[in-house]
């Protein structure tokens, strides 16, 4: 009993939140005793009461808006109750992998890209070096890079950084790296070691410096120049239109690749199985680290046995493209990434990232294994996800895109509720699982099983017509251990390039029932749906260092933008034929899981409300009426007025504490606070319309790929990153109008009041909403004034200008 209890992979922890319950309870106390409040002073005004208890309703359309807003706000925080209540954590002992002799499945890992400018060279060159030396087998992991920009210079980059990475690995696996994306690495001091470790410190010396040379040599790369280029490699890219050209792949398979290269320049060196530099390269090459083990196959005995010094396979690919196919974004290069690797190496486990996320924890990939195998049953494992987390964030999230709150309240939650949410990157997938298998114990594999495994007819119907595709997914479907295609990667370049052809899903089930799921701008939380719904569970992978970290973007235009994607993907799929209460009793998902879904994917419906609620005060400051109790001296109203005020404090209160317990400063929770009121007058509100849009047929969506800052810190020393930056979009218009009419209001109730207040009219609330709203939108207000890329562009002013102008003319009209 206590040695099965020793070698145990994993621990499911239940995370005690007693007091974060009561807390809970009372915020919604306040919120029903408003609501019921608001309702009763509605019904004492139809039945012409006017009673003691409530003072009457001067506007009643007013209330009833209010009434219906706060109703929407109590329904919010019922769903965030749900998703936080009864949070896990999932502890994982790697260390024990090797003691309990479980054979490590090999992995794909998996990186997109899309745009060499938006997302530089050098960015993805450090994922990929991270993943390249993982700690892991290295004769069972393999790395493919999509690029959808099919750009000459992300594949001349990729073949640089396989080259540096025959010296990059074995260094990492030398010296113990840390962190294994070079730009962090060389970032610091050489700290691994004490300094009196000359040989490190040769070591580093040099690998810095090849590093550099490496950064120089991508960076200064040139698109026309390589495809003219004498020899012909990048020949393929030459008239190549990033929306118009065949597939083009590459592969770097390091254990072909080095026999020429190294039979001029090296001799075989006294360590069995190994090769030392000796000839030509000698003076730059300090000796020590170039150990590559050669011409083993990845998949034989000995590379299990020893697996661990060679350097993965690198693939690159940009998947055909033509205006006649639809190429469904990022989804898209997923299900071409999944295929392709399925007839080059097929492993059972898949890693997926986006360019910018490198590993952090080079014991990731072990980690996961723990969550992977470290069940009876593998149904709680269907994905293994890591929270996403920010590397150079900046001090007090300005922008509040680092989501720290989100993640350790709600994500703890959800975690113990079916799961945590695919998130798109960072997260291990199980092939099968994304082949759309349902979980071993379910009701449809018994039916599948009493049928016989399924007919070559039914793979080809949902696989599409590859003859290689159909055979690897039918031993990963029928659960052979490990299968894997032998021999050399280059030889099945012909495979790979069927199967990634624009027209290869055509009639077939990808997009669908197989692969990451068409139809959203969020494709992640929709596939992950489709896995929770056909009866999986997730599991959080949350190791320490943090497994992968990435880039979040700063600034106005790039922050809005990304958040305008998600909540218009989010509400895409309530508006498809995903319908939560459907999906909810048609399938396997769990109906709290399917709230807790409901958590982000009303992300966008709740603009219209937060609008409403945040015109009511400067409507009523206009207009000269109350939309909240007011402070009187008689005693029932003094009452009515006390539930606005507690809630607003407690409220509040609540969400700094939440900060607080997760070490985040109060400035932090500030900031949170004022993009969550940006964010919904902005990103989702203009999310809303386009999916209304979009549903009466009227536009399309389209993915817009983030901005990603260069690794290197730019020189421009008086730049604020923090401060807010805008551009001509149009996402800037409603918060814009909304600041200066707030402050067009107090100054028309400031001067009522001056000149004599009239019975009746707002009080202190209406004010007190006017002014923290002005305060929530501050960044807007200085906006007004400021100069440059900190100021709000005239074309916005005057859009704002005209809204607000035809909003007091409406208000003031009678
Ligand atoms: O046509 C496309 C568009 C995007 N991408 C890639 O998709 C990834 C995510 O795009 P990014 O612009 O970085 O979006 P983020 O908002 O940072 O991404 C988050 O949100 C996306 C859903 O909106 C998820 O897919 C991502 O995994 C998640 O990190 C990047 O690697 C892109 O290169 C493609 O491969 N093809
Ligand atoms: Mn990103």
């Amino acid at each position: 009993m206590s040695s099965a209890k020793k070698l145990q992979l994993q621990e499911r922890v239940r995370l005690p939140r007693t007091a974060w319950k009561l807390a809970d309870l009372a915020v919604l106390f306040l919120l029903l005793a408003l609501l019921a409040r608001r309702a009763a002073s509605l019904l004492d005004l139809r039945v012409g009461g006017g009673g003691v208890a409530a003072a009457p309703p001067p506007c009643t359309w007013c209330w009833v808006a209010a009434l219906v807003c706060e109703a929407w706000f109590t329904f919010v925080w019922l769903l965030n109750m749900n998703g936080k209540w009864s949070p896990v954590r999932f502890d994982t002992h790697p260390e024990r992998l090797s003691e309990r002799g479980d054979e490590l499945p090999a992995v794909d890992m998996f990186v997109t890209t899309a745009d060499p400018k938006l997302e530089p060279p050098a960015v993805t060159v450090n994922t990929v070096l991270s993943l390249l030396a993982l700690d892991y087998p290295a004769g069972k992991l393999a790395c493919y890079v999509s690029d959808d920009g099919c750009s000459a210079v992300i594949c001349y980059a990729l073949r640089e950084a396989a080259g540096f990475a025959k010296l990059w690995v074995p260094f990492c696996k030398k010296h113990m790296v840390a962190v294994r994306a070079p730009f962090v690495y060389f970032s610091g001091a050489p700290a691994e070691r004490t300094a009196a470790d000359a040989e490190f410190r040769r070591d580093w010396t040099f690998m810095k410096n090849e590093y550099e040379k490496l950064v120089s040599r991508v960076e200064n790369a040139d698109e026309e120049s390589l495809v003219r280029r004498g020899d012909g490699e990048f020949a393929e890219f030459l008239g190549a239109d990033r929306r118009n050209h065949p597939t083009i792949i590459k592969v770097h398979d390091s254990r072909t690749e080095l026999v020429p290269w190294l039979s001029t320049t090296c001799t075989y060196g006294a360590q069995h199985g190994f090769i030392i530099l000796t000839h030509g390269l000698d003076a730059v090459v300090p000796r020590a680290y170039v150990r590559v083990q050669v011409l083993y196959d990845r998949r034989s005995k000995s590379s299990d046995a020893s697996g661990d010094d060679g350097i993965p396979s690198l693939v690159y690919i940009s998947r055909e493209k033509s205006p006649r196919h639809h190429h469904h974004f990022k989804a898209g290069a997923m299900n071409v990434l999944a295929r392709v690797s399925a007839v080059l190496t097929n492993a059972p486990i898949m890693l997926n990232v986006d360019c910018d996320m490198f590993a952090n924890n080079p014991q990731v990939a072990l980690h996961a294994m723990c969550l992977l195998l470290g069940f009876d049953d593998e149904v709680h494992s269907g994905f293994a996800q890591a929270p996403q987390k920010f590397y150079g964030a900046l001090k007090d999230d300005p922008f509040g895109n680092q989501m720290q709150v989100m993640h350790e309240k709600l994500g703890f939650g959800i975690a113990g509720l079916q799961g945590f949410f695919y998130g798109g990157t960072g997260c291990f997938h199980r092939r099968k699982v994304i082949y759309g298998a349902p979980p071993d114990s379910s009701v449809d594999v018994q039916l599948r099983r009493m049928k016989g495994s399924p007919s070559y007819k039914e793979l080809h119907k949902t696989f599409g017509s590859s003859k290689e595709l159909i055979e690897s997914a039918r031993s990963i479907i029928s659960g052979d251990i490990f299968p894997a295609p032998t021999g050399d990667l280059s030889s099945r370049i012909s495979d790979a390039k069927e199967v990634s052809a624009c027209s290869y899903e055509a009639g077939t089930c990808w997009g669908q029932k197989v692969g990451w799921v068409y139809g959203s701008m969020t494709e992640d939380i929709l596939t992950g749906q489709r896995i929770h719904a056909a009866g999986w569970r997730s599991v959080l992978l949350k190791p320490d260092p943090p497994a992968f970290l990435g880039g979040a973007p700063t600034g106005g235009p790039a922050s809005l933008t990304q958040y305008k994607r998600w909540a218009t993907g989010l509400l895409e799929i309530i508006f498809s034929r995903n319908i939560p209460i459907i999906i909810c009793v048609s399938t396997h998902l769990n109906f709290r899981q399917c709230l807790a879904y409901l958590v982000i994917k009303v992300w966008a419906l709740r603009a219209p409300f937060e609008m409403c609620y945040a015109l009511l005060g400067p409507y009523c400051l206009l207009t000269n009426q109350p939309f909240l109790p007011k402070v009187l001296p008689s005693a029932p109203s003094k009452r009515g007025f006390l539930i606005p005020v507690a809630l607003f404090l407690t409220y509040n209160a609540y969400n700094l504490s939440e900060y607080m317990d997760c070490r985040l400063s109060a400035r932090t929770w500030w900031n949170n606070h004022r993009m969550q009121r940006i964010v919904s007058s902005s990103a989702w509100l203009l999310a809303f319309l386009t999916v209304v849009l979009k549903t009466l047929g009227l536009s399309e969506t389209v993915f817009e790929v983030t901005r990603k800052e260069p690794q290197s810190p730019t020189s421009d020393s008086d730049a604020d990153p923090g401060r807010f930056t805008f551009d001509a979009s149009p996402v800037f218009v409603p918060p814009t109008a909304l600041a200066v009419l707030n402050v067009v209001a107090i100054a028309v109730g400031a001067w009522r009041v001056a000149v004599g207040v009239v019975p009746g009219g707002p009080g202190v609330g209406e004010f007190v909403c006017c002014g923290w709203l002005v305060l929530s939108l501050w960044p807007f207000v200085r906006g007004l004034v400021g100069k440059g890329s900190y100021g709000i562009p005239w074309s916005i002013k005057l859009k704002a200008g005209l809204l607000v102008a035809a909003f007091v003319h409406l208000c003031t009209r009678n």
